[in-house]
């Protein structure tokens, strides 16, 4: 006999073979054929079910446990109505009591016209819903991590737009090195601390510092400037917001304070900080403890505080434009900044540190900065502190031809002051004149045409007079 007449004569034998369970019923529902497959994937045998109501064998329930009555069984109703379904999301349950999903056909069997039973063809999907949930599992995961990453994307590519130059601090005069002294004693702290002083005098640099001498070094440094932001944006960019919490507001977003989670938060400009957000940065000292715009979960965070402002917040305070009790814990432990005026003896030695910071900028070999150039620097009362300063030697930087710059370009600078701010002190007006003296007699100082003679002083007056003032031939 071929393969085909062996089939013909027993088709039994294909249905035995196929891999999905097949159930064979008859119109009282009964189980008229299972087989090995459908036997294997339950656990009933053949004939535990035969001349049985399946449906209450492997399709009494749902997959939560709730009743699945036999007039709502799809396989049953294929038999009243003739027609085939294909049915996803159900369960079967095995012999153990424990169920599977499964995916199913039933289809009408008709003999000469009229419905005589119906046959459902079975697959167990545990496998495929398994993959589906990794994989939703793993969307999930990549989502949160993408907006992670745009997150901190963003704030990465603002930190390097802002050209931030990785300088030490420089200055050896006694009011800068009692400040370092400072900085260096809070650093190892996790206290608040508040760094005053005009604008440019590098109080964004003492932040850093902080950071960099403390032992959250390894952990993010994260600057808010908070004048940058409108008052109704800037409590989204500290503290983040859900998903739909304002116009605009497309995508859950994580706050500064979050990104700066085990690190330093750097609040720069902190004198403006809007009244509304002001009360949240309360909170935050107060409890570590803040929720994203537009959210109810509270969000903790371990996070050193540095603030710093131009502003007088005292001042504020009494005004009204600044909470009080938000002063008080920014106020732990005030850095003030000197202003480059009360430390002009650290100008050659910033002047040339931002020369070289120049050169590898700008790819020169600039050696240094000319003496009649410094006492003209140290003679001006730099109201926009060093940022003025590194502003004049770029210029004067890229001018020049020379290895030695002279300030050819900005040499009127105290002139300007004086007109700008009234006059010299007698201190600048003395040294400036001591110098073009000093000039003129080609640095000689004792004797006939000296400078002590041409000035009328003794020479060990003007001596201590050029030491006291910082006067010196070399640059
Ligand atoms: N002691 C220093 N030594 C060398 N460079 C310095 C020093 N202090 C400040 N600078 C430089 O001066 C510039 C201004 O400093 P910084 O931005 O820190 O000032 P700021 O007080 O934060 O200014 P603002 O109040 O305007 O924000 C920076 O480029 C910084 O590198």
């Amino acid at each position: 006999m071929s393969i085909i007449k062996h089939f013909l004569a027993d088709p039994k034998l294909l249905l035995n073979a196929v891999g999905e369970g097949i159930y064979g019923f008859d119109l009282s529902g009964n189980a008229v054929f299972v087989n090995p497959a459908a036997e294997r994937m339950t656990g009933w045998q053949s004939a535990e079910l035969l001349g049985k109501k399946i449906h209450q064998y492997h399709h009494h329930s749902h997959a939560d446990g709730s009743e699945y009555p036999a007039d709502e069984c799809k396989i049953y109703k294929t038999m009243f109505d003739g027609k085939t379904r294909q049915v996803q999301h159900e369960v079967f349950w095995r012999k153990d009591g424990s169920c599977f999903p499964v995916e199913y056909t039933s289809t009408p069997i008709y003999k000469d016209k009229q419905i005589i039973g119906a046959v459902a063809i079975f697959r167990d999907v545990s496998q495929q819903h398994n993959t589906e949930n990794a994989l939703r599992e793993a969307l999930n995961k990549v989502q949160v991590l993408t907006e992670q990453l745009k997150d901190e994307n963003a704030y990465l590519l603002e930190t390097l737009n802002e050209n931030w130059q990785d300088s030490g601090l420089v200055g050896n005069s006694d009011i800068f090195q009692a400040m370092l002294a400072q900085l260096e004693l809070v650093s190892k702290t996790d206290s608040t601390v508040l760094i005053l002083g005009e604008n440019g005098t590098g109080k964004e640099l003492v932040a850093r510092n902080l950071h960099r001498l403390s032992e959250r070094s390894s952990q993010p440094f994260v600057k808010v400037n908070c004048a940058a932001f409108s008052p109704t944006l800037i409590e989204s960019e500290l503290f983040g917001h859900e998903k739909g919490a304002f116009t605009g507001a497309n995508e859950k977003r994580k706050g500064r304070f979050e990104l700066a989670d085990k690190g330093t938060i750097f609040l720069d400009e902190i004198g403006e900080l809007p009244l509304e957000a002001q009360s949240k940065l309360l909170r935050v000292l107060q409890e570590r403890e803040f929720e994203r715009v537009g959210g109810s979960k509270s969000i903790r965070v371990d996070i050193r505080i540095v603030a710093a402002t131009n502003r007088d917040l005292r001042q504020m305070v009494e005004e009204g434009s600044f909470r009080m009790d938000l002063y008080y814990r920014l106020n732990v432990f005030p850095i003030r900044v000197p202003a480059l005026r009360e430390r002009i003896e650290d100008i050659p030695v910033l002047a040339n540190n931002l020369i070289m910071q120049l050169n590898k900028k700008l790819g020169k070999q600039l050696k240094g900065i000319s003496k009649k150039a410094l006492y003209a620097l140290q003679g001006y009362d730099w109201p926009g502190n060093i940022r003025e300063l590194q502003n004049i030697l770029e210029r004067e930087a890229i001018l020049s031809k020379g290895r030695l710059l002279d300030l050819s370009q900005s040499l009127n600078l105290s002139e300007q002051t004086r007109a700008e701010h009234g006059v010299l002190t007698l201190a600048q007006a003395e040294a400036e004149h001591i110098t073009r003296v000093l000039d003129m007699c080609n640095w000689k100082i004792s004797g006939t045409n000296g400078a002590a003679e041409k000035l009328g002083l003794p020479e060990s007056t003007l001596r201590s007079k050029m030491k006291k003032l910082k006067i010196s031939k070399d640059p």
